[in-house]
């Protein structure tokens, strides 16, 4: 196997998942993103980080980005001899807004794009994602763009893709959450209503997010996540429910911190020290940019 110098530069966007009730299945890609350029080199590893997370990453093998790309030179049969990474981020880490997973995408693509010759096809690309991410939801929008509706049939990850053209705010917080933190938050098992209700309303919201808008606020309730977290992002969840109490469409946007609203100009529901983004869907996914 041989590889292509480069550089080549990947951009990847930002995905909000769950989107209330769709807790691991929906994902929306939204029009914020990572770029990412990789070159081939004679030997090392070399990482620079401009943007969200440059002070927290790591500068080496354990980069998300570097690990994704390892797992998939592996995957093909050989890895280069060296690399040079350099990351202009925009997603925020640990807020919900799909950071991890746009890392993942983002190093599987480039990989791809660095391999001379065939590199993974989209199911091994889009199932090794699932596999480092640890479910499909915010891997299947940050890899394919637009709705995304993924689910396992064993291990294996599935998704479908639809068009949708909604407008969406969100309240990035200052504070991060953690995945893993949330996820804890979680019970074990779940009431047959509340897993009633949700099925629901995940079915009601494909529909909302593909045309019906009017029926967002109804389509977003959930049952079987938010309100477990709330602990964990108290301000968070006192914004959603104050924006859904006003009529307006809002979840908590992944595992959370942050809020993600269907609706444009809230300006004046931001809360001091958070950050606001009006954002729309992306509908390309992650890609090779052509300069
Ligand atoms: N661009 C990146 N480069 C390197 N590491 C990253 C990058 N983005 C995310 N990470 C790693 O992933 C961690 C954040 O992942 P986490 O799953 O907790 O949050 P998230 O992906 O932002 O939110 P969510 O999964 O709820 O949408 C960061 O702390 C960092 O370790
Ligand atoms: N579905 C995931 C998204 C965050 O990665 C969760 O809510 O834990």
């Amino acid at each position: 196997m041989s590889f292509i110098a480069g550089p080549v530069t990947v951009r990847t966007p930002a995905s909000s998942a769950n989107l209330g009730p769709g807790f691991d299945a929906l994902g929306l890609a939204l029009s914020l993103y990572d770029d990412v350029t990789a070159e081939v080199l004679s030997s090392g590893l070399e990482i620079d980080v401009v943007g969200e997370g440059s002070d927290g990453v790591p500068k080496d093998e354990t980069h998300l980005i570097v690990r994704a790309m390892y797992a998939a030179f592996d995957l093909l049969g050989e890895r280069p001899s060296g690399l040079r990474l350099s990351c202009i981020n925009a997603i925020p880490h640990g807020r919900g807004l799909g950071s991890s997973a746009a890392a993942i995408v983002a190093g599987i693509t480039l990989a791809n794009a660095l391999v001379d010759g065939d590199g993974l096809d989209g199911a091994a690309a889009f199932q090794l994602a699932a596999d480092l991410e640890g479910h499909p939801d915010n891997v299947a929008a940050a890899m394919f763009g637009g709705l995304t509706i993924a689910w396992l049939e064993g291990e294996a990850a599935q998704v479908e893709r639809l068009d949708s053209a909604v407008e969406v705010t969100v309240f990035i917080p200052s504070e991060a959450v953690s995945t893993e933190k949330a996820r804890g938050l979680l019970p074990e098992t779940v009431s047959h209503a509340d897993a009633s209700a949700n099925a629901g309303r995940a079915a009601l919201l494909v529909r909302a997010l593909t045309g019906a808008p009017h029926l967002l606020l109804a389509a977003t309730e959930d049952r079987l996540h938010q309100s477990y977290r709330a602990s964990a992002m108290s301000d968070s969840y006192d914004l959603m429910s104050s924006l859904r109490a006003d009529g307006i469409a809002a979840t908590i946007s992944g595992a959370g911190p942050t809020v993600l609203a269907f609706a444009r100009g809230l300006g004046d529901r931001l809360p001091e020290g958070w950050a606001l983004h009006e954002l729309d869907v992306d509908l390309e996914g992650a890609h090779v940019v052509v300069t």
